[in-house]
């Protein structure tokens, strides 16, 4: 047998080549396993990412969840606590319900009280109103008869005053009036150490105006009685009261003037208490006082002056002459406020009052200057204040220091036949003519200056069964009384003031022997009575004019004033009379 030869190299090549193609498969494979593994690593990587949002998502899910369960948990609890409540309110609203019930039944009970409680009220409210209408037209009857007799009163009022001040008149009584002026800030200013931890009782009102003929004087101090008294005049002015009011009271006092009769006016009271202010209105020497109706302010002598030319305007045919003069009476001294130096200006100059044979006062070369307007007035009237005598004192900054006087003497032409009384009007006439320095023949014009000369020489145009009529209005400032303790004055003032007391006090003399109706009275104990002996003790309508403070620091001074007051009204006088006649003209 042959041997075969087997060739081992070409099976071992096609086994290497075999294996070669099976490793190449393999390997294959195993790339194409390692991409897809690639691909699953990344799948899973991505699958992861997923795996990580949907974890949070379940994180967040859960929280939710717990949430709601807290929700659920707290919405039970609530639930609980709710039907907790409402099974409360269910009980309360029971409670209430039958309370409601009882309160309804309550109140229907009261209701249908109160418902016959109204029906009786209206029964009895509409008898009321019967009887309430029957009252009604009963007041209405009441008031009105209550109005007339008011206006009966107020009727049978003015007839009793106008009686009263005819009496006055007839009895020849001076009338006194009393002004109580309002409290002011000096009064509550203490005067001097001693008095200044009582300065609010010293400014207490005490003088009252009771009504308006009644001063009250009550005074209440501590440790004192009380002082309780009424003093009565024909006229008692509130501190209200203005200045019009008082010079209505003295307006018919100027007609008197142009109806014949002599009229004299005059401030009496304590310094301070507003003499001045009544007489002139506030006033200070820069301040000069004018005329004007505007002014509610002025004084009784800017409001005569403007009176008496109003009266005279509306009848120019008595041809009137008003004559002014213009006294003061200082430290007992009688000074010629209108009396001018060689170069015409105004100087006080000293003059001396006499009396005539006749017994009338007289100022021999006193000044009487011719005035044709009230403003002509007052600018004489206003010099004269820059010369008056003035001093501060404690009770007063700005204290007269004098009495002034200022004279107005009217002289009227009026028919002959204006007056019946011949023979008094001859009586008259011979008195006048003999108190007359110069003669006057009839129908004369004056040949004279007015200054110094009197005012009966001037006479004026008379035409047939015409005549002469003079009057004269007196105006009197008067110094304040004081108490020299209070005024705290020394030196000079202290003199003028001791002359200031001394001739109010011959003033209260002349009162009291005039209403005593002694033989003699003391005119001559002082130049004051003297000058004003004819207004005082002779017949012409006199007013005094009391002015008094209201308050308890003066109640010694003011108790004083009305005590002067209270006896000026006793006097009793020569009923007042009528000029009649100064010069005839040519008469019948
Ligand atoms: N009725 C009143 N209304 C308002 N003020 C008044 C009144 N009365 C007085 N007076 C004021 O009181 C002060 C004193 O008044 P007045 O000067 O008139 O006093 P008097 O009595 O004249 O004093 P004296 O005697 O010292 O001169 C003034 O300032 C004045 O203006």
């Amino acid at each position: 047998m042959p041997v075969k030869t087997f060739n081992w190299n070409f099976v071992t090549d096609q086994r290497i080549q075999q294996l070669k193609g099976q490793v190449r498969a393999k390997e294959e494979r195993i790339v194409q396993l390692e991409t897809e593994n690639a691909v699953l690593h990344l799948k899973l990587a991505e699958y992861y990412e997923i795996i990580g949002r949907s974890n949070s998502k379940a994180v967040q899910l859960c929280s939710l969840y717990n949430e709601q369960q807290d929700l659920r948990r707290n919405t039970y609890l609530n639930l609980i606590q709710i039907c907790q409540e409402v099974q409360k309110l269910k009980q309360e609203l029971k409670d209430f319900q039958s309370f409601s019930r009882l309160l309804v039944s309550n109140f229907h009970h009261q209701y249908q009280e109160c418902l016959s409680q109204i029906v009786d009220a209206v029964q009895g409210t509409q008898i009321e109103n019967e009887n309430l209408q029957s009252f009604q037209a009963r007041t209405v009857d009441l008031e009105q008869s209550l109005q007339e007799i008011n206006e009966l009163y107020q009727v049978e009022k003015r007839k009793r005053k106008e009686l009263h001040n005819n009496l006055v008149e007839l009895r020849g009584n001076i009338r006194v009036h009393c002004r109580i002026r309002p409290l002011l800030p000096f009064d509550t200013e203490s005067v001097e150490p001693a008095f200044q931890n009582r300065s609010i009782s010293l400014s207490e009102k005490v003088i009252h105006a009771m009504d308006d003929e009644t001063v009250l004087v009550r005074c209440n101090r501590p440790g004192h009685p009380l002082f309780n008294k009424t003093f009565q005049f024909e006229r008692v002015y509130s501190p209200l009261e203005s200045q019009t009011i008082v010079f209505g009271d003295v307006r018919p006092l100027i007609t008197s003037l142009l109806d014949g009769y002599n009229v004299c006016i005059m401030t009496y009271g304590q310094t301070g208490s507003g003499k001045s202010y009544t007489m002139l209105g506030p006033h200070s020497e820069s301040d000069a006082i004018s005329p004007s109706e505007a002014d509610h302010e002025m004084g009784i002598i800017p409001r005569a002056a403007g009176e008496l030319f109003r009266l005279l305007s509306k009848n120019p045919t008595v041809n009137p002459r008003v004559e002014v003069s213009i006294v003061e009476v200082y430290n007992n001294e009688l000074f010629d406020l209108l009396a001018k130096d060689s170069s015409g200006t105004i100087v006080g100059v000293k003059r001396d009052v006499i009396t005539t044979k006749e017994g009338k006062s007289n100022v021999p070369l006193l000044t009487y200057e011719l005035v044709e307007s009230p403003a002509e007035f007052m600018k004489l009237i206003n010099k004269s204040l820059q010369l008056r005598v003035r001093h501060p004192t404690l009770v007063h900054a700005d204290s007269s220091r004098s009495h002034l006087v200022v004279t107005i003497t009217l002289t009227m032409s009026v028919p002959f036949d204006s007056y019946v009384d011949q023979q008094s009007s001859q009586k008259l006439c011979k008195e006048i003519l003999c108190t007359t320095p110069q003669k006057v023949m009839k129908g004369e014009k004056p040949s004279f200056p007015l200054r110094g000369s009197s005012p009966a020489s001037a006479p004026l145009d008379l035409t047939e069964q015409q005549k002469q009529v003079q009057t004269k209005l007196q105006l009197v400032d008067l110094a304040g009384s004081e108490c020299i303790g209070m005024s705290g004055v020394t030196g000079t003032v202290l003199r003028e003031t001791s002359f200031i007391n001394r001739s109010l006090a011959a003033l209260a003399d002349v009162l009291g022997a005039l209403s005593e109706h002694r033989g003699h009275i003391p005119y001559r104990n002082s130049k004051l009575t003297h000058l004003l002996q004819d207004s005082i003790g002779g017949d012409a309508k006199l007013l005094v004019l009391l002015c008094v403070s209201p308050c308890q620091k003066y109640l010694a001074e003011t108790l004083q004033s009305l005590g002067f007051g209270s006896r000026a009204r006793q006097v009793q006088r020569v009923q007042a009379k009528r000029r009649n006649l100064l010069v005839s003209g040519k008469s019948k």
